[in-house]
């Protein structure tokens, strides 16, 4: 009688996981008669996940394509995803056929993370997400609003001089990595909440703690991202959901304790709004057409931070890492800021548009490291074709961004370091052209990209115009290693220690 039971769960169960997988619509079923791009044979069940095992995709991706092709297609898990590595291709997904591709998967950390998509970095694309990104374009990221930002920048990074200019005195080396991530860190804290938490000690280190927690969680693999319906069973033997409720649960009080704080009616009226109370204003007024509630508000304050904090800060360090490895071009980035400076003592943001050959310098370092080599993962909504291969509803598509930037056939030697590739201005990040994307392209593109450059700049520019840089005693060039450490933005592995010299030439 038992073995009958047992045989009759045996049968049921898997038709019942079919049934559930079907019903929700989270099956992706390829019809027999597609033409699918090529790719690399898969293994039974997992299909192709095993390939990506390594610690850099971007790298083990590339290495595939440019066996199976600038469109490949893979199975990661249940999954079909398409891999995209060259710019015609990627015009055709961004452009061409942008609306198709313009939603997100909807992947369990990033749900989590960010209120069920209530963001804008992670919501399906629909109203929600149009409303989303209308408030971050027009009220958040404006060129009048990150120009509203600028005195904190200016105070931030004045500070950050100051404290380097300390070390220089004393001749220690300075651990950039640390440094300027504190410092995009306080600038974002200060644009998004009013106040950094430099100065409050343990609430400093309990939210830096959540921070790395909830990035580790948001690179982390997920077997529910892959094996819909049957994965959350093994998320949670792995003890992933429980990791995921906790980080959740810290994030929202931490919201939730600086939103009362703005909102407490005891606090005196900010001299200059912040974006919380930005978005508390449209909320009270309701200035926008959807009705934002605070899970909408908190979603947006993380994708903010999450996305201001961590890549400005990899783009900096990435840079002083290239141009301590090549001297010359430090040099020359140098002479350019110190000859049109002079003796003023400091770089302030007006200052910026005047260095061309530092500009290069930062494309050349987001063409070799991108913070997000391969974008965020899109969706497609609607059957398509491209290139004469049928793309169904609900495959993902990975953009790689690197792969792009290192193709042979549109940039001469791409594995070197050579800012003088951008000299002639006929190649830049605006999501026009295709061959070179750090920032992605179109519906989805960064909105946040202009405070993210006016931050990188402005840094760079004080680190190259106050100091002169020098390898640590007993280091040498050779042992600056350029190992990445994955996350949500691609950061440089080991710390960036290096040795400043107060120039005193102004
Ligand atoms: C140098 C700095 C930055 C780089 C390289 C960068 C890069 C990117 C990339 C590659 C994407 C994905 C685009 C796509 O899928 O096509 C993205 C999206 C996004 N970025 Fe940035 N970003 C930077 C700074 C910022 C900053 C400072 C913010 C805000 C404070 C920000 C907010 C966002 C948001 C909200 C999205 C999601 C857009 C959407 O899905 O509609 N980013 N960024």
């Amino acid at each position: 009688m038992l073995q009958l039971q047992l045989l009759a769960f045996l049968l049921v169960f898997p038709l019942y996981f079919l049934f559930r997988l079907l019903k929700h619509g989270r099956f992706h079923v390829i019809p027999r008669n597609g033409i699918l791009p090529p790719g690399p044979p898969k293994l039974p069940f997992i299909g192709n996940l095993h390939q990506l095992s390594g610690s850099s995709p971007h790298r083990v991706l590339r290495q595939l394509s440019m066996r199976y092709g600038a469109l490949m297609s893979l199975q990661l898990g249940f999954v079909p995803t398409l891999v995209v590595s060259s710019a015609t291709m990627a015009r055709e997904f961004l452009k061409t056929h942008d609306l198709n591709f313009a939603t997100r998967p909807s992947l369990l950390c990033q749900q989590k993370l960010s209120y069920n998509g209530s963001d804008l970095a992670f919501a399906p694309y629909g109203d929600h997400w149009r409303e989303v990104k209308k408030i971050c374009t027009l009220e958040l990221f404006s060129a009048k609003r990150v120009q509203s930002f600028r005195f904190i920048r200016e105070e931030e990074i004045s500070l950050l001089v100051k404290s380097i200019s300390q070390l220089a005195s004393s001749s220690s080396s300075a651990n950039l990595t640390q440094m300027v991530f504190d410092l995009t860190n306080n600038i974002i804290c200060r644009i998004a909440f009013g106040k950094s938490f430099k100065h409050e000690g343990c609430q400093k280190s309990s939210f830096h703690e959540l921070l790395f927690e909830a990035q580790a969680l948001m690179g982390r693999f997920a077997f529910t991202d892959y094996f819909p319906v049957v994965g959350w069973l093994f998320d949670a033997l792995t003890g992933l959901h429980a990791r995921l409720k906790r980080n959740c649960r810290g994030l929202d009080l931490f919201y939730q304790h600086v939103i009362d704080d703005h909102l407490d009616p005891r606090r005196p009226n900010p001299e200059k709004e912040d974006i919380t109370d930005i978005l508390l204003r449209m909320q009270k007024d309701g200035l926008s057409s959807i009705d934002l509630n605070m899970n909408d508000i908190k979603a947006m304050i993380m994708n903010i931070f999450f996305a201001g904090t961590d890549t400005s800060s990899a783009v900096v360090i990435w840079a002083m890492t290239e141009l301590s490895k090549n001297p010359k071009v430090m040099q020359k980035a140098q002479d350019e800021i110190r000859g049109l400076i002079g003796n003023k003592g400091y770089v302030d943001e007006d200052d910026l548009h005047q260095f061309h050959y530092l500009k290069c310098v930062i494309k050349e370092t987001l063409r070799l490291h991108p913070p997000g080599p391969l974008l965020v993962q899109r969706e497609a909504r609607n059957h398509c074709t491209i290139d004469g291969f049928d793309i169904y509803p609900k495959t993902r598509v990975i953009i790689n961004a690197w792969a792009i930037g290192m193709d042979p056939e549109t940039w001469e030697n791409p594995e070197e370091f050579l800012p003088e590739r951008f000299s002639d201005g006929s190649v830049d990040f605006k999501g026009q052209h295709y061959e070179y994307i750090p920032f992605g392209s179109g519906r989805r593109m960064c909105p946040g990209m202009n405070l993210g450059m006016v931050t990188v700049e402005h840094t760079l520019s004080n680190l190259l115009y106050s100091f002169d840089w020098d390898l640590p005693v007993g280091i040498k060039m050779e042992d600056i290693d350029m190992d990445e450490l994955p996350g949500v933005a691609v950061h440089k592995k080991n710390d960036l220690r290096l040795l400043p010299i107060n120039f005193n030439g102004h």
